[in-house]
C-alpha cells in the first residue's frame, strides 16, 4: 500500500514537475530566440550602415579626384560648371570648392568668390590620402555643421546626416558612424550615449548594461547599432504570446505521459505481485546440445509468464521489473519446483542429462535458493549434478559474496555458469575470482561470427579466455550451419539456438531427447 501511495505521489510529482520544466524550457529557448533574433538585426543594419558610409564617402572621393585632376583654367566658366554638374550628380555632395595656392577660397560650384574665407587644418587624413574634416561651418550650409572632404585644391562638403539616414523600419535603433580611431563622424538623433565611447575596443556583438549592440567594421570606417534591451524583451512577449498554445501542450501532454507511465508501472508491478501469489508461471525447456556429437545433454529452463488471457510474457519483460521489486527469488522458487516436478522422472531416468536454471542477482547475493533446492532435490532421485546454475554479470557485481555463495552450490555438486558473458563489465580479471564451471557466449557475438565486425573479433578472445580459465564453453543464440561449423572448429563444447531446438514445453522437450 505504501508503495502505491509512493508510485502516485512520484506521478504527481513528476507531472507537476514536468509541467514546470516545459513552462521553463519555453520560457528560456523563447527568451533565446528573441535575443538572437535582435542580435542577427543588429548585425545586419551594422553592416548595411557601413556599406552606406564608404559608399557615400567614395563617391565624394571619386568626384574630387576628377575635378583635380581636369585641369580647367582655375575658376574658369568651364570650371565652375564642371563643379556644377559634379554636385549635381553626386547625391551626397552639397557643395565643391576650389582653394588656391595660399589656401585661399576662389571660387564654389556656384559661383567666384573674392570674400577672403582661408582653409582650417583637417580633423585627419585617410588612408588614401583624402583630408577630413569632421564639423565644418561653411556658408552654404547656413551655419550647420557639414562634413568636408579634401583632395589637392579642392574640397567637397557634405551632410553628415546622410550617413545615418537609413531607413530601418526600427525608431528605436541608435545608429553610430566613426572613424577607424573610434572618433564619432555621426550619429543618429537620440543615439544611446553608452554607445558613443570605447568604440575601438568594442567586440563585434555586445551588451552593455542595456544597450545590446553590433558593430562592422571596413574602409577606415566604424558602424555601430544599438538598441535597448527593452526591444527584446517587447519581442519575447510577442513570441510568448504565439507560443502559449503550444507550450500548453506540451505540458498537458508531458504530464498525461507521466500519469500514463506511472499508472502503467503500478498497474503492471500489481499484476506481477498477483502472478508471483497465484504460480501464473511456466517454464520452457531449450535444448543443449553437445557440439562434438550433435547430441541433447540436457536443456536451459526459461520461465513465461502466463496471463490470465492464456497469452505467455517473455522473461525480459518482466524479470528486470521482478528484480527491482524483490519478486525474483519467489519466481526462481516456481522455476525450480517446477524443474523437479516437469523433468524429475526424466532426470532419474538419465543421469547425464543436465537442466540450467537461471538465477536472479538477488539470488545469488543472499544465496537463500540453495536451501529450497536442496529441498526439492531430497529424496528426489536427482543428482545435484544434474543442476546447472546461470546467472548474468550483475548477479556477480558483489564478488566477495557471489564467491561464497557459488562455492557452496558447487560443493553440493551444482555446475555454475556466467550467461550472457560479454555484454556487461566482466573482464577476464574479474572472472579468475569467481569459482565458475562455465561461460555462455551471449548471442549478440554469435549473431555476427563471419562478418567483418569489431565484435566478431573478440570471440576468439572469449573462447581462448575461457579455455585458460579451464572454464566450458556455450554459445547461445546458434542460428546457422556456419555459425555452428566455426563454433565447432574453435572448440566450444556446448551450444542452444534455433538451429537445433526453440524452448518448448516440457513434453516435447522429453520426447525430443528421447528422439536423441
Ligand atoms: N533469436 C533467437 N533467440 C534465441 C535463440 N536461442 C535462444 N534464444 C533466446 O535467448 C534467450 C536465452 O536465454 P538467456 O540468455 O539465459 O536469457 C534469458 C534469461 O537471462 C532470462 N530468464 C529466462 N528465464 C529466467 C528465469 O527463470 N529466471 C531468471 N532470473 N531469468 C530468466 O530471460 C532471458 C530471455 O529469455 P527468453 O526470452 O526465453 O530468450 C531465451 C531464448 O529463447 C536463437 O537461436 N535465436
Amino acid at each position: 500500500m505504501r508503495r502505491r501511495i509512493r508510485i502516485v505521489a512520484l506521478g504527481i510529482m513528476l507531472a507537476i514537475g514536468s509541467t514546470l520544466l516545459a513552462r521553463l524550457v519555453l520560457l528560456y529557448a523563447s527568451w533565446q530566440i528573441a535575443l538572437q533574433g535582435e542580435m542577427e538585426v543588429l548585425t545586419q543594419t551594422a553592416g548595411h550602415l557601413l556599406r552606406r558610409a564608404s559608399r557615400s564617402v567614395e563617391a565624394s572621393e571619386a568626384a574630387l579626384r576628377e575635378i583635380d585632376v581636369a585641369g580647367f583654367t582655375p575658376c574658369s566658366s568651364e570650371h565652375i560648371a564642371r563643379m556644377r554638374l559634379l554636385t549635381m550628380n553626386v547625391r551626397t555632395i552639397e557643395e565643391i570648392g576650389y582653394f588656391d595656392a595660399q589656401g585661399l577660397l576662389r571660387c564654389t560650384s556656384w559661383w567666384p568668390t573674392d570674400r577672403r574665407i582661408a582653409r582650417t587644418p583637417v580633423d585627419f587624413e585617410r588612408a588614401d590620402g583624402i583630408g577630413v574634416k569632421v564639423t565644418a561651418r561653411p556658408r552654404v550650409s547656413g551655419g550647420n555643421s557639414m562634413m568636408e572632404l579634401r583632395w589637392g585644391h579642392h574640397n567637397a562638403l557634405f551632410d553628415p546626416e546622410r550617413l545615418v539616414d537609413l531607413i530601418v523600419g526600427r525608431r528605436d535603433l541608435s545608429l553610430v558612424v566613426a572613424n577607424e580611431q573610434g572618433r564619432v563622424i555621426q550619429a543618429s538623433k537620440e543615439a544611446a550615449p553608452a554607445l558613443l565611447s570605447g568604440i575601438p575596443q568594442r567586440p563585434e556583438r555586445g551588451i552593455d548594461g542595456d544597450l545590446m549592440y553590433a558593430v562592422a567594421r571596413g574602409d577606415g570606417w566604424i558602424a555601430l547599432v544599438g538598441a535597448s534591451r527593452a526591444a527584446a524583451v517587447e519581442r519575447l512577449r510577442a513570441q510568448q504570446a504565439l507560443l502559449l498554445p503550444v507550450g500548453a501542450a506540451l505540458a498537458i501532454g508531458m504530464s498525461w505521459l507521466a500519469v500514463w507511465l506511472s499508472r502503467r508501472q503500478l498497474s503492471e508491478l500489481a499484476q506481477l505481485r498477483r502472478a508471483v501469489q497465484a504460480r501464473a508461471f511456466v517454464v520452457e525447456y531449450q535444448p543443449l546440445i553437445d557440439l562434438a556429437s550433435r547430441c541433447c545433454v540436457g536443456a536451459e529452463a526459461l520461465v513465461r509468464w502466463r496471463r490470465s488471457d492464456g497469452s505467455l510474457t517473455r522473461p525480459d519483460l518482466f524479470i528486470p521489473l521482478a528484480e527491482e521489486h524483490g519478486l525474483i527469488q519467489a519466481i526462481t522458487d516456481q522455476v525450480m519446483a517446477a524443474v523437479v516436478a516437469e523433468l524429475g522422472e526424466l532426470l532419474r531416468s538419465d543421469p547425464n542429462v543436465h537442466i540450467a536454471i537461471n538465477l536472479g542477482a538477488d539470488d545469488i547475493r543472499s544465496g537463500r535458493f540453495l536451501p529450497v533446492l536442496d529441498r526439492l532435490l531430497q529424496d528426489s532421485g536427482i543428482a545435484p549434478q544434474q543442476v546447472w546454475l546461470e546467472a548474468t554479470e550483475r548477479g556477480f557485481v558483489d564478488v566477495s559474496s557471489a564467491s561464497s555463495v557459488i562455492e557452496q552450490a558447487r560443493r553440493r555438486g551444482h555446475k555454475v555458469a556466467i550467461d550472457d558473458f560479454g555484454t556487461g563489465f566482466s573482464s577476464l580479471q574479474y572472472l579468475q575470482g569467481l569459482p565458475l564451471d562455465a561461460l555462455k557466449i551471449d548471442k549478440s557475438f554469435v549473431d555476427v561470427l563471419g562478418r567483418e565486425t569489431v565484435t566478431s573479433s573478440v570471440v576468439p578472445h572469449i573462447i581462448s579466455m575461457a579455455k585458460t580459465l579451464g572454464l566450458a564453453i556455450i554459445a547461445e543464440g546458434v542460428e546457422t550451419q556456419a555459425q555452428l561449423d566455426y563454433l565447432r572448429a574453435q572448440g566450444v563444447d556446448g551450444g542452444q539456438g534455433w538451429l537445433f531446438a526453440k524452448a518448448m514445453p516440457a513434453p516435447q522437450f522429453i520426447a525430443y531427447l528421447r528422439r536423441g
